[in-house]
């Protein structure tokens, strides 16, 4: 029987370090090691796990985790011990999948991911996952704006939709305070308000939080 062990938490926030970290720990231990990422991150590398501070390591590229098994092949998806998964919120089938990885297949899944999207509501099914597993990990940042941690991940970029891959330049890590705050720009922006003298919703944004960063 294997096991299900999550890392979550908003953006910057050290989770594909931390999952990165797991994978070399496991590698070292001799176990063979396997890491997977959804193919709609194409961020930094398609074929490659990479933190925003640039550490990377190679990794499949998949919509979902059960293609894993006929990417490898049988033979090689046997002798796998331990799968990483990074970028799981946009895993199609997650709970599925993992569930079958662990409990029918024996493997160690280690699953990283966001803990919700910009609005801080649920992002594809990582939560779903949490009664399942054995071990989940949160993790903090720094906030953009002050000493506080991060709990939470603000969007600066003018897309409202719940999917937009990027880094820094559409995404700052923040505490309560200033998600609070900063949040409420965001929206009164995409709802009109102040349209007439800012037709770039970004810029406004992008100025109140120029103004946070000044005060
Ligand atoms: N606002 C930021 N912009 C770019 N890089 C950042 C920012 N905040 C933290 N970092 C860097 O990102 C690293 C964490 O990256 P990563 O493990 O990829 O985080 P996560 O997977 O949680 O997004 C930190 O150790 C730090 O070096
Ligand atoms: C908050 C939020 C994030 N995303 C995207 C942006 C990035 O491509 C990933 C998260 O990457 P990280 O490894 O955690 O830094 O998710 C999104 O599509 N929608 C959101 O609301």
């Amino acid at each position: 029987m294997g096991s299900i062990h999550i890392i979550m938490g908003p953006m910057f926030a050290g989770k594909t370090t931390a999952l990165i970290d797991r994978v070399e720990d496991a590698q070292r231990l001799g176990q063979a090691v396997v890491v997977v990422k959804s193919a709609v991150d194409t961020r930094y590398s398609v074929d490659q796990v990479v933190t925003h501070s640039g550490r990377r390591v190679p990794c499949f590229a998949l919509q979902r985790l059960g293609q894993l098994r006929g990417r490898l092949g049988e033979e090689a998806y046997r002798a796998v011990q331990v799968v990483a998964v990074d970028e799981a919120q946009f895993l199609e089938g997650l709970v599925d999948d993992v569930r079958a990885a662990a409990e029918e297949d024996g493997k160690t899944v280690i699953v990283a991911g966001l803990n919700g999207d910009f609005r801080r509501q649920r992002f594809g099914q990582i939560l779903d996952l949490v009664p399942l597993s054995d071990t989940v990990k949160k993790l903090r940042g720094r906030c953009k704006f002050c000493e506080q941690p991060s709990l939470f991940t603000l969007r600066i970029a003018a897309s409202t939709q719940q999917q937009l891959v990027g880094g820094a330049d559409a995404y700052a890590p923040v505490c309560r305070e200033h998600y609070h705050d900063l949040e409420a720009v965001r929206r009164a922006v995409a709802a009109g308000v102040g349209a007439a003298e800012h037709p770039e919703p970004e810029a406004k944004v992008a100025q109140a939080i120029a103004g946070v960063s000044q005060a």
